[in-house]
Order: structure tokens, then sequence, then C-alpha cells
């Protein structure tokens, strides 16, 4: 049936094609629209073929829209058909199987075609690219034949490849050209603890690999490499990058360089014909993931409609991988270089990586492991080449006293920023339906919008506009799980275990239907914890479930050595222990003893195979400075020598000490007692601060001294000794059974609410007893981990064995 309006033919039903027809038809119904898709399918969302192969989507699950949605539209849609050229003379396009049909506009949409390496044998059967529905199916057959698959190419691609196909239950070794994975986005060090990670997930690694040849007769069998060393695989997945399509537009004699080379409205060299997506050149660029090509169908979208528009200027692209337990994300310059001012913070002990580059005072590119809870927040300052301030530098690197909450951006963002960049939503967008259509709830707005759907990088950001339009009235509904094997939270988990009575991590993780089965390094660590703090008389630790430092009950260092701490309760020695530390440090031939901020002392250099030997000389308890634990109590010279003590602080500390060393707490303990308001061990930065006053005591909670500092706050004064026992006791006891795993009480307070750890151990007395017997009770489980080492030995015989290093963890 004809009609009078405008024909607008779109070549590739993908999802930059598509995204655009959808911004079109929000703003006008002149164009009678014909798609041509040389896939069978409906538009679907590419990037979540990683979670199909991966196990946690089906196809279904990624349809963007269904064939209801093209009906509804008045859009005619032929699937399986590819489109050969543009006869510009006819105002044609015409297909390969011989279809007419007249255009006034035309847009090419035609996205990459996976770039398959020209080496002899790249043409065997099992070797696949990853790209599309047919190419993800390939993979899931293969892997219920096949044991052993290479992953050629170790960029995001070839990674999320890599781990599905290891969720698949094969053998994986990605081969890569670099010694860096990901080198076009990660410098080298968060490089090299992506690979750490992966590496404990599951996936090995070949680096700095040459494939010259793929083996086998008309399958493939294996690798040869330019050194002509052979790898083994029964199936290949080649992830070495994209080539735009650029077939039609060659063919139709527009002007092609990498890709089709638009200007900045995205037109094409020819009349009427315009390019968005992976096959199009902006200025010399052609971007390769979707948050540019939903810019270019913006702008497109207005331009071919009539409607006023800012020119397309380029994009700076973020990319953040989609692999459970692994957060690392990019975003503008990411390698420095002379030019650069950096800024960078590396944390071995909680495995994060931030790394900001300023050029002339602006920001133009971070990089972030382990802890990626800024991205959104880095992506826009750095979009909006900000300068860096000192404002912006305590809250971005989280230093500065008395924690104050980072500020919400979300009211500087103009309208029309895109937040969702999978999916192509901005802030107006969100903030309409907040108040025009009532929505409260991260889910719904999902549901009405498609922001978040896709990688979940902007759900921060979403949660941030929701609190700043509803104010009181915001509540997140977001499920979360403590890791990406799991939907659980902490505290649902919790409950579970206790409803269900599990008891191993195992258990946990089958019982609770974990997507991966042996969970990650997030997971496993937290439910050992949980495990421990709801069973302290029949948990079993699971040392394999434990860091590193934990499992050795030492620190490793740098080169390899690790440090010995003994306890010395309130920070006091005598000259016969002093005398004893340094004929063992002697001995052993330790190079430095260093006073901790602690006030212990840090014995540096100590063999691996020489550690039983030095905790059983020194014969003194271990210092745990290594473990979520008790880990000092500070003290201050008080009433016994200080001429303005008031209390004794030094025998209270060492009392505080003694009664509450050993337990397991969700992250790294830390006491101080002074005695008086001078304050001189500081208390006002410690998990738990005490200062002698008025002939009684003053406690303060949730003091952090480190990366994110934070003062802590009063909770209460009490007047006796028993009292102050029993106050510390209760706020241990409650945080241990509250607190998220890793989570350190400055945090823990500001969640909870000073209010609420108020009411719980200072008002009601009988819950404070009730607390106070719970940890009496796990406090008799506990036992000094090197006594326990020397007595029992080491089970597996391994740990001490100097060539044995441990990398579960
Ligand atoms: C496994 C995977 C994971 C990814 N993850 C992410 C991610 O997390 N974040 C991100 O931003 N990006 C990701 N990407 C990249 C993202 O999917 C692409 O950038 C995006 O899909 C490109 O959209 P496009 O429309 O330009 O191309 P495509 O989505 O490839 O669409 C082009 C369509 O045109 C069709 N076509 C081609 N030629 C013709 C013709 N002559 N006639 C008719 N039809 C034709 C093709 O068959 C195809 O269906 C991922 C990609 C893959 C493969
Ligand atoms: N999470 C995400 O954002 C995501 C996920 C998947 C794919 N994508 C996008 O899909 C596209 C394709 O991804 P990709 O990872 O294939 O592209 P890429 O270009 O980012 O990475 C290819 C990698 O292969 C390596 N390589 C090149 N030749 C090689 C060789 N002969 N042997 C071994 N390694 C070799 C390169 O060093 C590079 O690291 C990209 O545009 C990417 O951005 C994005
Ligand atoms: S805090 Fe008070 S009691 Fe303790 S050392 Fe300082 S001045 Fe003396
Ligand atoms: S940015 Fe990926 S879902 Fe929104």
């Amino acid at each position: 049936m004809g009609t009078d309006r405008e024909k607008l033919v779109v070549i590739g039903n993908g999802m930059a094609g598509i995204s655009a027809v959808e911004q079109i038809l929000k703003l006008t119904k002149r164009f009678e629209i014909t798609v041509f898709g040389s896939e069978p399918h409906p538009n679907y969302n590419r990037i979540m073929l990683s979670y199909v192969l991966e196990g946690s989507k089906t196809i279904d699950d990624i349809v963007l829209n269904d064939l209801n949605w093209y009906r509804d539209n008045g859009i005619t849609l032929h699937t399986g058909t590819t489109v050969e050229k543009i006869d510009e003379q006819a105002k044609e396009v015409v297909t390969a199987d011989g279809m007419r049909v007249p255009y006034d506009k035309v847009l090419i949409a035609t996205g990459s075609n996976s770039f398959i390496l020209p080496i002899p044998g790249s043409d065997k059967e099992g070797v696949v690219g990853f790209r599309d529905i047919a190419d993800c199916n390939q993979m899931l057959e293969a892997a219920k034949t096949c044991r052993t698959a290479a992953v050629i190419g170790g960029g995001l691609l070839g990674l999320e490849a890599a781990k599905g196909l290891v969720q698949l239950g094969m053998d994986v070794t990605v081969v890569h050209l670099m010694e860096d994975l990901m080198e076009r986005q990660l410098d080298h060090q968060a490089a090299g603890m992506l690979k750490a990670e992966l590496e404990r997930q599951g996936i090995k690694f070949k680096m700095g690999a040459q494939t010259a040849e793929l083996l086998g007769d008309t399958r493939v069998s294996g690798l040869r490499f330019a050194d002509d060393t052979v790898l083994d695989a029964e199936f290949v997945v080649m992830a070495v990058g994209i080539k735009p399509n650029v077939t039609v537009a060659k063919e139709s004699g527009i002007t092609v360089n990498r890709g089709i080379v638009v200007n900045d409205y995205m037109q094409t060299s020819m009349e009427g014909v315009y390019s968005v997506g992976e096959c199009t050149e902006h200025r010399g660029v052609c971007y390769g993931l979707v948050a540019p090509l939903f810019e270019q169908g913006m702008v497109l979208a207005k331009h071919i409609s009539g409607v006023e528009a800012p020119p397309y200027e380029g994009s700076v692209v973020s990319t953040k991988l989609k692999i459970s337990g692994v957060d690392v994300f990019s975003t503008g310059e990411f390698i420095d270089g002379p030019e650069h001012t950096v800024i960078a913070n590396k944390d071995d002990w909680k495995r994060t990586y931030k790394k900001i580059l300023l050029k002339d005072g602006i920001m133009v590119g971070a990089v972030l492991f382990g802890d990626i809870t800024d991205s959104a927040e880095l992506q826009k300052l750095i979009k909006q080449k900000t300068v860096m301030t000192d404002e912006l530098y305590s809250s971005l690197m989280g230093t500065g006293c008395g924690g104050g909450k980072k500020t919400t951006s979300v009211e500087t963002m103009s309208d029309e920023e895109i937040v969702c960049g999978c999916n192509g939503v901005t802030k107006a967008t969100i903030v309409d339906v907040i108040t025009n259509q009532g929505l409260t709830t991260v889910d719904e707005i999902k549901a009405c919008t498609g922001a978040t759907r896709s990688c979940g990088g902007c759900k921060p950001v979403v949660e941030q506009i929701l609190q700043y339009v509803l104010g009181d009235g915001f509540k997140t509904s977001a499920k979360q799980g403590i890791c990406g094997c799991t939907t659980l939270s902490r505290d649902e988990i919790v409950a579970e275990i206790k409803e269900k009575g599990l008891q191993t991590t195992k258990e946990v993780m089958n019982v609770l239907g974990w997507s991966q089965p042996e969970g990650c390094s997030k997971c496993r660590p937290a439910i050992n914890y949980y495990l421990g703090m709801l069973n302290p008389d029949t948990h079993e630790d699971e040392k394999e479930s434990r860091f590193v430092n934990e499992r050795m009950s030492a620190n490793i260092q740098k080169d390899g050595t690790y440090t010995v701490v003994p306890r010395m309760y309130g920070g006091v020695t005598t000259p016969e222990e002093l005398k004893k530390i340094a004929d063992i440090s002697l001995k052993y031939d330790v190079k430095v003893v260093k006073v901790t901020g602690g006030q212990r002392l840090d014995l540096i250099g100590v063999k691996k195979e020489d550690l039983p030997k030095v905790w059983e000389e020194l014969d003194m308890p271990s210092g745990y400075a290594y473990a979520k634990s008790l880990r000092t109590v500070k003290t201050c010279v008080g009433s016994q020598f200080c001429r303005f003590g008031t209390q004794d602080s030094m025998g209270m500390g060492a009392t505080l000490e003694r009664k509450f060393e050993r337990l397991d707490f969700p992250a790294k303990f830390k006491l101080a007692v002074n005695g008086c308001p001078r304050n001189c061990a500081e208390s006002c930065t410690k998990d738990i601060g005490i200062v002698g006053n008025d002939g009684g005591w003053e406690i303060f909670v949730g003091g952090n001294g480190g990366i994110k500092a934070r003062l802590a706050d009063t909770l209460c004064k009490v007047k006796t000794d028993e009292e102050l026992i029993e106050i510390v006791g209760s706020v241990m006891q409650y945080y241990r059974e509250t607190g998220n795993y890793l989570e350190r009480t400055s945090e823990w307070v500001e969640r909870i609410g000073l209010e609420q750890i108020k009411a719980v151990v200072v008002d009601d007395l009988e819950n404070r007893k009730a607390l106070m017997e719970r940890i009496e009770f796990a406090l008799k489980q506990v036992e000094d981990p090197w006594k326990k080492m020397l007595r029992d030995g080491d089970n597996s015989g391994k740990l001490f064995n100097r060539l044995e290093m441990s990398n579960q963890l």
C-alpha cells in the first residue's frame, strides 16, 4: 500500500540502526520505514551474547524489539535479507536476491564483521568469531563435545568469550599477542591485576604469542606459534578485533576509508544517505561500543527529522568488562606520558587500583580495578573536561577528615546527557518517568526506559537521579547480589544459612543456586566469614577461602618474604621481650624492624620457610597484622605515668586487647584508649576510640585513618570499666553480625546509622547482654594460629615450602 510519506530504508537491523529508528519515531511519523537485516532475527542486544554464552541469559531474553514492535510501528522488516548496493540513479536499494525498494533516505548501519586472522588453517571447522547468535550457538554446541579451547585475542571480547567457555566446562587458554591484556583500555598495572584475577577464575594465558597456523585436518586440533611451539585446542575463537562492514557503501560508490566516512550530521558522500554504528568513520574514528553509536543515532534522528540539533563531535569512550567478580573500567586516556599528571592509588590488600590522568589540570582519563563505584562519575567528569580541584580530589581519592559524603553531580548534568550508554537513555527521560509516571525504583525505571538493562554500569547514576528527584522519598529496590555469582544480598545469604542450617561455602553455593559452582574471590571469603560468625563452634574454617596473608598468618611482601608482628598488649613490651625479638631478628636475618602505626614491632623480611621457627622461638601470641580481626589497641601513657592522665589507658588497652583478640571481624578492627581528652593515641580515627573523661570513659565509633578517612562519632559515655568492656564487646558483636564482609566500621556506621547502633548497644540493656553472651561464646572457640600451626603442623605440607606459591585468592 503506497503512502505519500518519505521512504526511509535502513540497511542493518542491529543495535545502532534500530536505536536510530526508535529516536526518529519519537520525533516524527513522516517516514515509511523498511528495515533489512542479514540475520534471521529481530533486533537483539548483541552485548548480551556474552551472558548467553555464560549461561545467565537465553536468546529470548536478549531480544530488544520483537516482531510486534515492527508491526505496531508500521515498519516493514525483511530478516535474512542482505542488501547488495544502493542504486543512486534509480533511487532504489537492491538486495542480494534481487529485490528493489525505492527510497528517499537511506541509513546504512551494517556494523562490523569479526576480524579473522589471515593465517593458514583459519577456515577449518571449529574456528569461529564471536559476533552474532549463530557464533554463540556454535560455541554452545562445541562445549558439549570439545574439552579444550583457545581464544585468540585478550581484548574485551576474547576475555568474555573465554569466561563463557570456562563456565561451560572447557579448559580455555587465551592466546594474546601483547604482554598486557586489554592493552587498548588498560595500563600495565591494571592489566596485571586483571590477569591474576582471571587466572583465579580458571582461565589460562599464553602471552606474547603470535599464532602462525591453525593445525588439524578438516577440523582444528591446535595452534602453532611463530616460535614453533604448539598448543592443543579442539575449538578456536578468534577475538582479535573487528572490521567495519563497508561492502554496501563500497559497492554503491560511497566514500569509504576504514569505515564509511560521514560528516558531523552522519551524512555520507551520497545525497540522502546516512550512516551510523560500527560501520561508520567519523573524524577518522570507527567506534566499537554502543554508547557512541547511540549518540550518533540521536544526532542523525534529529537531522533527518528536520529538528535543529548540535553536530556530533565524537565521543569519549569507556569500557567495562562484563565478567562476574571482575570489576574493571577504563575511560579516555589510560597510558600516562610526560604530558600527564598522574593520580594513582593501589591497594594490594583490597586488590583495587584507581588512576586518574590530568593534562594541564584537566581530567582526561581514568582506569579502575576492583572497585568501580566511581566509574559513572569519572566518565562524566572526563567527558565534561573537568578541571581537578582539591575538593574533587578528596571526593574521588577519599582523603581528608570527616568522611564527607560525595556530592551528587546529577544536578549539574544537562538534560540531554546520556545516562545509560547501552540503551541510549538520557537524564531527561529518567527524570520524566520519575516525575510524570511516579516511578520510584531502579527496577521500574529499567522496565520503562531500558536504562540499566544491559551492562548495568549506569545503575549508580540512575540511583543518584532517583535520589535527587525524590529526595527523602527515594528507596533503592534494585536487587544486587554480593558478587556476580548470585543475586542474593548479604542479609539474604545470612538468613538462608541460618534457616537451612548450611555448613560450608560449597553447600551455600549449591543450595542457593550460585551461577559459578566454585564462587569467586569476592564471595568465597565472605561466605566463610558469615559461616564462622553464625556457627562459631561448628564451623571449620576453610583456608582455601582465605586471602593468602590469612592462610599464611603473615603478610607477604613485594620480594616474597613475610612479616612477623607479635602481639604486644596495649603497645607495651619489656626489655626481656625486646632482647628476644632482637636476637631472633639477627638469627633469621631480619633486615628491618619497624615500629608500626599501631605501636607494634614488625619483623620485615622473614623467609617463608623460617616462619614456623620464628614463631616458635618468639613464643609470643600472633599480632594478627594480616587478619580481619582485632589488630591493635593503641594506648597513650595514661594515669600510670602522665601528669594529665585521669584513666589507666595502658591497663585498659591491654585488658581489651587480651579479651577480644583472635575473633574474626568483617574487616580489620583497631582500637585506641586515651587517658584524657588530649587524645594522644588518636581515638578519632579508630573503629572504636576510648577517651578517659570526667572520671569515666567516652566511647567513639566508626573512625578511619585510611584511604577514606573519617572521624569517629560519639557513641556514649560510661562510668565504669565493666560498662566500658560491655559496650565495646557489644559494638564488636553487633558489627560482626550485621557488617558486610570487607565493610569497615566507618562505612557500617553510615549504613546502619549511629542512632540505631546506640539503640541496640547503649539503650537496650537486654540486647547488649545478649550480644555480650554471643561474643563470649565465640571467644571461647578461638585459638592462636601460630600456636595451632606449631602444634598441628601444616596439613597440606606445602604452606611453608619455599617453592610453593599459593595464588588461589
Ligand atoms: C559478544 C559481544 C559483547 C559486546 N559487549 C559490549 C559491551 O559490553 N558494551 C558495548 O558498548 N559494546 C559491546 N559490544 C559491541 C556492540 O555490540 C556493538 O558495538 C554494537 O552492536 C554495534 O552496533 P551496530 O548496529 O553498529 O552493528 P551490529 O549490531 O553488528 O548490527 C549490524 C547488523 O547489520 C546486519 N547487516 C550487515 N550488512 C548487511 C547488509 N548488507 N544487509 C542487511 N543487513 C546487514 C548485520 O547482520 C547485523 O545484524 C559487544 C559485542 C559483542 C559481539
Ligand atoms: N564489555 C565490552 O565493552 C565489550 C565486550 C565485548 C566486545 N566489545 C567490543 O567488541 C569489539 C571486538 O572486541 P575485541 O576484543 O575483539 O577487539 P579489540 O580490538 O578491543 O581487542 C582485540 C585484541 O586482540 C589482540 N590481538 C590482535 N591480534 C592478535 C593476534 N594475532 N594474536 C593474539 N591476539 C591478538 C589485540 O592485541 C587486542 O588486545 C570491540 O569493539 C569491543 O569494544 C566490547
Ligand atoms: S591522652 Fe592525656 S593521659 Fe594520655 S598521654 Fe595524652 S595527655 Fe597523657
Ligand atoms: S550503561 Fe550499560 S546498561 Fe546502562
